[in-house]
């Protein structure tokens, strides 16, 4: 199989360069950690990665697609392939925790649901299974909003595993969470990448959690990637260096890309 993901030369411009010719490839099964400087452009990489954003210039391809050319009907069957995984996990609150997850799956389901029992019981079944793997289920029938952030977050990548994806976005998931809660998170997507080879992508500001959990660090400094090295061979020193600044400005760091 080819790569799930290729970025050719991929610039973006919004007023502002978030994304200035970046290049790279991931293959099936990577986990890759994004790291960087806040606005350094690692939120817009992901944007694109499921067609949020469309490339000012230079090619996307995810999952054999060309972000930057496919129609809606297209960009919507590359949704239903791609899981994501935001900050402040987007449950709705005044729901269930099982009912949150069997939302995951209306991508591939037709027409609105309205209330658990609207969903297939196989469907229910299988998101009690999603919650067991994320050690939830005993929270099923639960109010979302009653949930501790680690909880909430755990929900979250329950609820992205009802697509059944081949890719997994992952935007800051551990950014509100406490330390213990961040390791636990972080645990969960590195081992569900590994047992269902997931392509994993997930942008983070802790350089310990990247070298934690990922295969792979891909370092950007004002929307250009200035680092892009196995975990196993990057330095804890070399990696604190995507957040040092010299006067304000970003400090280059040439000879750390490849
Ligand atoms: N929709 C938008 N319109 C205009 N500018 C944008 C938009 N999205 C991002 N930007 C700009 O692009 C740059 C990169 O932003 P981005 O959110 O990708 O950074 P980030 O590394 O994810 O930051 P953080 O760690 O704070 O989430 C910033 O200068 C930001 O202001």
């Amino acid at each position: 199989m080819s790569e799930a993901v290729r970025f050719d030369r991929v610039t973006k411009d919004f007023g502002t360069l978030a994304l200035d010719e970046v290049s790279f490839t991931v293959e099936p099964g990577e986990v890759v950690v994004l790291l960087g400087l806040s606005g350094s452009g690692k939120s817009t990489l992901l944007r694109h990665v499921d067609g949020l954003h469309r490339p000012t210039s230079g090619t996307v391809r995810v999952l054999g697609t060309d972000v930057g050319r496919a129609g809606s009907g297209e960009l919507r069957r590359l949704r239903r392939r791609i899981g994501f995984v935001f900050q402040q996990f987007h449950l709705v609150g005044s729901l269930t925790v099982l009912e949150n997850v069997c939302a995951g799956a209306l991508g591939r389901l037709r027409g609105p649901r309205l209330g658990l029992i609207s969903y297939p019981k196989a469907l229910r079944h299988e998101a009690l299974e999603q919650l067991e793997r994320v050690g939830m289920a005993e929270r099923s029938l639960q109010r979302a909003d009653t949930l501790s952030g680690g909880q909430q977050q755990r929900v979250a990548v329950a609820r992205a595993l009802m697509q059944r994806p081949e890719i997994l976005l992952a935007d800051e998931p551990v950014a509100s969470l406490d330390p213990e809660s961040s390791a636990q998170v972080m645990r969960l997507i590195r081992e569900i990448g590994t047992e269902r080879n997931l392509t994993v992508l997930c942008s983070l500001h802790q350089v310990d959690l990247a070298l934690g959990w990922g295969d792979r660090v891909i370092g950007l400094r004002a929307g250009r990637p200035v680092l892009d090295t196995p975990v196993a061979a990057l330095d804890r020193e070399r990696a604190m260096s995507l957040y040092a600044e010299v006067g304000g400005a970003a400090m280059a760091l040439p000879a750390a890309v490849g």
